[in-house]
């Protein structure tokens, strides 16, 4: 056949196949090149909500550590649905390998999705379809709660920096016990903040907001933000700052964070002494350490703490993320607020300040009633007349109620007798400063009136001397 006809024919017939052919067919493999295809785990999230709903044959399993039972798809099952317009199929397939090993046997399946589509949606799939998917798949499992915390696995050799909270933390705004307008106030905040995206946006400004949270051990911060956390639906990172060895390590850290997210550091005024900080960079310029080889010997040796400085700091809670999207909220807790630079606290890092502090009666009455199960109590008013006087934490009130279980008489009548003992215990202390104070007092006022009479020989004797002195210089004149 002449080359030319060849060619036509050729091409005529691929034509006519085409428009018999007109889908395109794409296959997910579980694997690539050894490694996890995060693409196949995402289309297995995303069908699995999806068949649950239309298909009546499901394969049911509970990954060891899973909240919650997956549902998949079994082999050749097929799943078919309408996005904007276009139809797709999806296809599960299990092929097994051929091997004469019996060792390992988890390897001897090639499981893959086969996405079927008319060929001039191609474009359409790529850019819209399949990271719609992949969005999907990302909710489902920050649902589950169950996401893989590290995403660079660097990050995990080098160290644990974040404790990731797989989260299931009881704690909420009803079990806290706190002033309730305050209460009410950090609610219409955090409400206000996640309807509030185009604003950010239109604004310029990183979508997220700082929380200082500060008090005494046992008020309550840890709790708060737990009950954030569950109020907003978020996950918790909790950063270890003192294991993070350079500023720019923290970026990567928060890089890696996904939206949606509380990334809180506890007890800031001791994971970094940013007082300290302008002494520290100078002795770790003159060891050497400033350079990263140096931080990571010094690191290793332990020779120095922290590397983080206050301006990545103050680089991690200002708009660094604005790339990144989504909304984050960052909380500092702290039991020392006054220890903290103030170039920490000021808006737009730390947008609002929250003290909690010793128990007050509204906090009290919440906890009995959490706690005990009761609103009113005859000993409520002698409660009410005592708490004023004395410094007890939330804390301290739990742990007596807890040990009560649940006898509202024994729980109020115990606590009413840790309350007195308590008010005789700090007026002692009071008395006992109040001693020591005068004592002290005394004891200045004698040194003061020792040490005039000090300046006054003093005085005297430089009188004496420079009337010698004069007596002497007219002698010589
Ligand atoms: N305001 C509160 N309402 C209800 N329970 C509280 C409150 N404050 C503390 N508790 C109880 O006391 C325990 C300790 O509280 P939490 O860890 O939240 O305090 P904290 O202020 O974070 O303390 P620290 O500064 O030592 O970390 C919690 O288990 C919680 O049950």
């Amino acid at each position: 056949m002449p080359p030319e006809v060849y060619q036509f024919l050729k091409l005529l017939f691929s034509k006519v196949f085409t428009s018999l052919q007109p889908n395109v067919t794409i296959l997910i493999e579980e694997f690539e090149s050894s490694l996890t295809n995060e693409l196949f785990d995402a289309a297995q999230s995303y069908l699995s909500t999806k068949c649950f709903s239309s298909s009546r044959v499901l394969k049911l399993s509970k990954p060891k550590n899973f909240k919650n039972l997956t549902f998949t798809m079994s082999t050749n099952q097929t799943f078919e649905e309408m996005f904007e317009g276009i139809k797709v199929k999806w296809t599960f397939c299990c092929v097994e390998k051929k091997t004469n090993s019996n060792i390992y046997r988890a390897s001897l399946e090639n499981r893959y999705f086969q996405l079927s589509f008319h060929h001039k949606y191609k474009e359409k799939v790529q850019s819209s379809y399949i990271p719609y998917v992949i969005e999907v798949a990302e909710t489902i499992k920050l649902k589950n709660r169950e996401r893989k915390l590290y995403t660079n696995r660097s990050f995990e050799e080098d160290g644990r920096y974040w404790s990731f909270v797989p989260f299931s933390h009881p704690s909420t705004f009803d079990t806290l016990a706190f002033d309730p307008v305050l209460k009410e106030d950090i609610k219409a905040d955090l409400t206000k903040f996640i309807k509030r995206k185009e604003f950010y946006g239109r604004v310029g400004r990183a979508w997220k907001r700082g929380y200082l949270l500060y008090g005494p051990p046992g008020t309550g911060k840890t709790s708060l933000i737990a009950a954030i956390a569950n109020f907003l639906e978020f996950d918790i990172y909790d950063l270890e700052l003192t294991s993070v060895r350079s500023n720019s390590q923290l970026r990567k850290l928060l890089i890696s964070i996904s939206s949606k997210s509380v990334v809180v550091v506890e007890d800031i005024d001791c994971s970094l002494d940013l007082s300290d900080r302008s002494k520290k960079a100078i002795t770790a310029e003159e060891n050497g350490n400033d350079t990263e080889e140096g931080k990571d010997k010094a690191h290793r040796t332990g020779s120095l703490n922290s590397f983080i400085s206050l301006s990545g700091v103050l680089n991690f809670v200002d708009g660094l993320w604005s790339s990144c999207g989504g909304e984050r909220l960052i909380i500092f807790t702290t039991n020392h607020k006054e220890k903290l630079d103030q170039a920490l606290l000021r808006p737009g890092r730390m947008d609002k300040h929250i003290n909690l502090s010793y128990c007050e009666i509204d906090a009290f009455k919440m906890l009995a009633k959490n706690y005990l199960g009761i609103e009113k109590h005859e000993l409520m008013k002698d409660v009410e007349e005592v708490l004023p006087l004395i410094k007890m934490t939330p804390a301290d009130i739990g742990e007596i109620f807890l040990s009560c279980e649940e006898d509202a008489d024994m729980g109020m009548k115990r606590i009413l007798e840790k309350m007195v003992e308590e008010k005789e215990k700090q007026c002692r202390l009071t008395i006992e400063d109040s001693s020591i104070n005068n004592d002290k007092n005394q004891e200045q006022n004698e040194d003061s009136v020792a040490n005039e009479d000090g300046h006054k020989i003093e005085e005297r004797h430089d009188d004496n001397n420079k009337e010698k002195e004069d007596v002497v210089a007219e002698k010589q004149d």
